[in-house]
């Protein structure tokens, strides 16, 4: 006999064939909906199959008396959904791990040429005309003129930010050897690159076989140009990046976070940036999404300044 089967997600018409072979599919669209709705209209199916709809205790409840023997929801991290209030009712949780991990990996590898060359910083500059010697409103007014006198200065912005360096033959350590650090450690590889790991839930051995060097947090971040974090928010984790690792880094050395803002203690690493026991970071995620702006922070020049270490993305 069919399941029954409530999904949120558009199928293909050959999902849809291919699924329904085995169940009769209620599809709902969710935009905007209540979870009080959401949870009325699913209710009745044995399998429910979310993706960024909220399904709290009291909706948990609901699906599972009137039958739900499985609910997916079809995120790398499913926290959308109340796993404890599944767990008690003895329902299995699928979720879909590392689906973003390719992107994720072409993210952080592309944060770190970005930093390193600082592409960021020289492409913002040359925009606002900042390499010209003083600011002008539309640097390519003066190019088109062809009225461009580059400040090759002494102490000039454009001599200050110097040249940027290169990924070969560099040290970098992956914290977090899951479905993203281990392939970002693999790009890196390619690229030539020392690839230190601290992971202590994944297996030594097949860390080497990938070429990387299990390493303690001590030895990796005393080691490592580019320290990129790829961990979950744990118990364990949370706030775990703070003071005492930033002081051990190397003071030329950047840091990369792409996995969650919650592991590490934004006055630390802002610290770190201010004192420049680090030399610079980029991050795709953050203590209070979406952030906020500075309306003044242009005027300080932060966004193009070379001695400035934040990348603002
Ligand atoms: N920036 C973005 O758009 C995205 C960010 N993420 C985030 O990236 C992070 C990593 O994701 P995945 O690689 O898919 O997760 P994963 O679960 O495959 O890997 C995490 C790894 O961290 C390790 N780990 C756990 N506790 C640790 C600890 N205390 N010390 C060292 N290692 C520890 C685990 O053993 C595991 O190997 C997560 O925080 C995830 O939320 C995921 C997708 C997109
Ligand atoms: O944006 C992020 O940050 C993410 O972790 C992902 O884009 C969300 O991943 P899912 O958990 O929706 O797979």
């Amino acid at each position: 006999m069919k399941k029954k089967l409530g999904i949120c997600i558009p199928l293909s018409d050959e999902e849809y064939k291919k699924v329904e072979e085995y169940c009769d599919i209620t599809y709902i669209e969710t935009n905007d909906m209540s979870e009080e709705d959401l949870c009325d209209k699913l209710s009745g199916n044995e399998i429910i199959v979310t993706m960024g709809e909220y399904a709290g205790k009291t909706t948990i409840d609901k699906w599972a008396d009137n039958g739900l023997g499985f609910l997916i929801n079809a995120r790398g991290t499913p926290t959308m959904v109340d796993w404890q209030a599944l767990h008690d009712r003895g329902i299995p949780l699928g979720h879909c791990p590392g689906r973003n991990a390719v992107a994720v990996v072409e993210f952080t590898v592309g944060l770190m040429i970005m930093l390193l060359k600082k592409i960021n910083q020289a492409m913002i500059g040359m925009h606002d005309g900042y390499y010209l010697g003083e600011e002008k409103d539309n640097v390519f007014d003066y190019i088109e003129k062809k009225d461009v006198n580059w400040n090759y200065d002494e102490g000039s912005p454009y001599m200050t930010m110097g040249f940027g360096g290169e990924l070969y033959g560099r040290t970098v350590g992956i914290v977090g050897y899951g479905a993203i650090g281990r392939k970002v450690a693999k790009i890196c590889k390619a690229f030539n690159m020392t690839v230190m790991a601290y992971d202590p839930y994944f297996p030594k051995e097949k860390m080497e076989e990938d070429g990387a060097i299990p390493s303690t947090v001590e030895d990796l971040l005393k080691n490592s140009d580019i320290v990129s974090i790829h961990l979950p928010v744990t118990e364990e984790t949370r706030g775990s990046i703070d003071d005492e690792w930033f002081n051990m880094m190397k003071p030329s050395a950047l840091f990369i976070n792409t996995a969650r803002a919650a592991v590490v203690k934004q006055e630390a690493l802002v610290k770190a940036l201010e004192e420049e026991k680090i030399a610079g970071a980029a991050l795709d995620v953050f203590w209070e999404e979406p952030i906020k702006k500075s309306s003044s922070s242009k005027d300080e020049k932060r966004y193009y300044d070379p001695s400035y270490g934040i990348v603002d993305l």
